[in-house]
């Protein structure tokens, strides 16, 4: 009996002992497996440029900070089902682009880094730190960031009605009734209006560097929002330009001045801003490539042509018949304005907008700096003519190097190296 209680006993403590073991086990294996997502996630972040960012943005004072979200690699992926085939919205040069929810019901476009390669990290982070600072109508807002996943993730608020450049020149449906003259009229003015913001409104003045159409978005009452920020920069305020020792744009949109210079100043968003009117006035692609050995057929060159002679025959033969002459002609003047050969030339960005806003209501401000006005013409004519001449040649050396000029191949030399203000990223950071 002693003995069999004593058996019993040993067997109870033996057992309790195992049972013990293999609850320590059980919760060994999933704190190291824990710990080991946790370190994995902290080495994405830092891999992703997280800390960088973090340190950028706490030592901004501004309370929009506050606002921008790290979203946890778990939030990311219920928002988008697993970044699943049927949530693509689209795909660009920096990676693809996910339609998701939040958890609080907020429809999102969710973009994922093509790769993890450094300088489209530098981009990511760059939009980042850029969008956070940045509180417009017309530009597309940035609600967060997730950097512990494989590559980088940003989310943004959702756009729900294309780009500007499917509206113009893709199968859109009911794309040929929706681009009517008062739209096209509308977009103008709005990206008028990011511009003037991003060159004058805020502490420092950012450049965008990738004015075009494609980064022209609608919202769901198809008020414009000037998207993609990867490129853009901020400039110190003593400074008027960014030297850039390779030119980065997208052909056809791209300031010839800034291509022969490497000098980017506000007037290359001008310039890129005159290629966008011109494509809402005539339906036109800014950049044709033709087969060899004709040039592409850029739309700046062909526009400064005709406008003066024939502006009515080169007129987007969709709105025609239904578009307001008068404010057609302005457009087409401070198109032509802006794609003056001499950046020094162009008007600003805020001069463009009082003009814009002087044609599009009923009682005009007499007291308006009217920059059609000063519009000197025949000066003009003899520098479009030169500019049409000089941009052939131009075009033909950027096309002699087959490809046109990438904005994103040259992203990291352009941080690496830009002397006139601080990059923001340095490259060894990384
Ligand atoms: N906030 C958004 N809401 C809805 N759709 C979006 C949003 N941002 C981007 N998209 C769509 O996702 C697609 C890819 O956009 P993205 O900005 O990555 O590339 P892109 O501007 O077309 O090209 P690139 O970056 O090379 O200039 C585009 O078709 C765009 O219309």
């Amino acid at each position: 009996m002693y003995i069999a209680l004593v058996f019993a006993g040993f067997s109870g403590v033996s057992i309790g002992l195992g049972v013990l073991l293999v609850g320590l086990r059980f919760w060994l294996y999933k704190y190291v497996k824990r710990h080991r997502k946790l370190r994995l996630r902290r080495q994405l972040f830092k891999r992703n440029g997280g800390l960088l960012l973090q340190q950028q943005l706490t030592s901004r004072e501004d309370r929009s900070v506050e606002k921008t979200v790290i979203f946890t690699s778990k939030e990311i992926e219920k928002a988008t089902e697993n970044f699943s085939s049927d949530r693509i919205l689209g795909q660009g040069g920096q990676g693809t682009v996910y339609k998701g929810m939040l958890p609080d019901g907020r429809i999102v476009a969710v973009k994922k880094a093509k790769a993890v390669d450094k300088d489209q990290v530098a981009e990511f982070i760059n939009e980042v730190v850029v969008l956070t600072q940045i509180n417009h109508r017309n530009i597309v807002s940035i609600f967060g960031f997730c950097l512990e996943t494989e590559v980088p993730v940003l989310v943004y608020e959702y756009i729900p009605n294309g780009n500007v450049f499917e509206l113009l020149h893709g199968d859109v449906e009911g794309g040929h009734t929706a681009a009517n003259w008062e739209l096209r009229w509308d977009i103008a003015k709005d990206t008028a209006h990011a511009l003037g913001y991003l060159h004058s409104s805020v502490t420092c003045p950012i450049y965008h560097k990738d004015v075009k159409t494609a980064n022209i978005m609608l919202d769901h009452k198809h008020r414009a929002k000037l998207a993609d920020f990867g490129t853009s920069r901020v400039i110190s305020v003593d400074d008027t330009h960014l030297t850039t020792p390779v030119v980065s744009g997208t052909p056809g949109y791209l300031d010839p001045e800034y291509h022969q210079s490497s000098q980017y100043t506000d007037r290359s968003d001008v310039y890129s801003y005159g290629v966008v009117l011109a494509e809402l006035l005539t339906g036109e692609e800014p950049y044709i490539l033709q087969p060899p050995p004709q040039h592409p057929k850029k739309l700046a060159i062909n526009f400064l042509r005709d406008m003066k002679e024939k502006l009515l025959d080169i007129i987007d033969p969709r709105i025609r018949d239904d578009c307001a002459l008068d404010q057609v002609k302005v457009m087409a003047k401070i198109a032509r304005l802006c794609l003056n050969r001499k950046g020094e030339k162009r008007p600003t960005m805020s001069s463009i907008i009082m003009e814009l806003e002087r044609i599009g209501s009923s009682h005009g401000d007499s007291q308006a700096h009217h920059i059609l006005e000063t519009d000197d013409d025949e000066d003009d004519d003899e520098e479009q003519a030169v500019q049409v001449r000089e941009s052939f040649n131009i075009d033909v050396a950027s096309t002699s190097a087959t490809q046109p000029v990438q904005g994103r191949e040259s992203f990291n030399i352009d941080v690496a190296s830009t002397s006139a203000t601080q990059p923001m990223f340095p490259r060894q950071t990384y």
